[in-house]
């Protein structure tokens, strides 16, 4: 499954660069005003902190919302507490698109997370080109040396890598390349089981100052507070967000 969605996005992200090149993309990238500082967004904090994502579907809950206007949802978000907002832009299972990410970006003031499956430099500088401060990249999708690369580039570029890992391998790995926000994915993506519990596991080897995310499967406050007590700085939710009145929802789940 995990192989079909980075297929499927490197298919896409070739056909993008053939109509427009890779230097244009360059320039583009370096002609946005400065990515904003995630570190001090989502810095550990004596509250639990929120990146609340637009997402419309996934592989595995099929069709979730229609978010006719990301820009108005991430609005919603920030009103909400948000301290950062994330944008599926992976266009054939998860309902996205660079144009989301572009809008939300000019919407909100609080750093933005371009979601996808990024394994090319192509889709590094796309994320910086259409504003995104904060770009995913999931351990699972890259080898070590891709993983190097990529997240070199993403600093080069000003922005902050969030390393996504599902177990204590990935996590190493995360950390050998000096991520400074590491997420732990209760889904997994090749099974798509979820397991809360993964976060508390893998929490404890996440090594002091790096902040720490707890991705995936919060559906109440009962579950903010479960990643909170296990060590997470910042929780990243979806689907709970955008099938519920965001702004109660989001107050509900930073008053744990
Ligand atoms: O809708 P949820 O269960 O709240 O999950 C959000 C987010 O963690 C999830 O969308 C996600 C985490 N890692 C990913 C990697 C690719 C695509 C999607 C994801």
């Amino acid at each position: 499954m995990l192989t079909d969605l980075i297929a499927g996005a490197v298919a896409d992200a070739t056909a993008r660069r053939a109509a427009r090149s890779q230097a244009d993309i360059e320039r583009a990238a370096a002609a946005r005003p400065p990515a904003l500082d995630v570190l001090a967004a989502l810095a550990a904090s004596s509250r639990v902190k929120i990146i609340a994502e637009v997402k419309r579907a996934s592989p595995s809950r099929g069709p979730l919302a229609d978010i006719p206007d990301p820009a108005d949802l991430a609005a919603r978000y920030v009103r909400g507490g948000a301290s950062a907002v994330s944008v599926l832009t992976e266009g054939r299972r998860f309902g996205g698109s660079l144009a989301d990410l572009e809008a939300v970006r000019a919407a909100v003031d609080v750093p933005v997370l371009r979601k996808d499956f990024i394994v090319l430099p192509y889709q590094v500088f796309e994320a910086r080109a259409s504003g995104a401060d904060l770009v995913l990249l999931m351990a699972s999708a890259l080898d070590q040396s891709e993983l190097v690369e990529l997240h070199d580039l993403v600093e080069s570029l000003g922005m902050t890598a969030l390393v996504e890992t599902h177990d204590a391998t990935e996590l190493q790995r995360a950390i050998d390349v000096g991520a400074k926000v590491i997420g732990v994915n209760a889904r997994n993506l090749a099974t798509f089981e979820l397991d809360r519990d993964l976060f508390g596991t893998l929490a404890g080897g996440i090594p002091q100052g790096t902040i720490k995310v707890a991705e995936s499967a919060v559906s109440s406050a009962a579950d903010v507070a479960h990643y909170r007590s296990a060590g997470a700085d910042v929780v990243l939710v979806g689907e709970a967000l955008v099938t519920s009145d965001p702004e109660s929802t989001l107050a509900e789940f930073l008053a744990v």
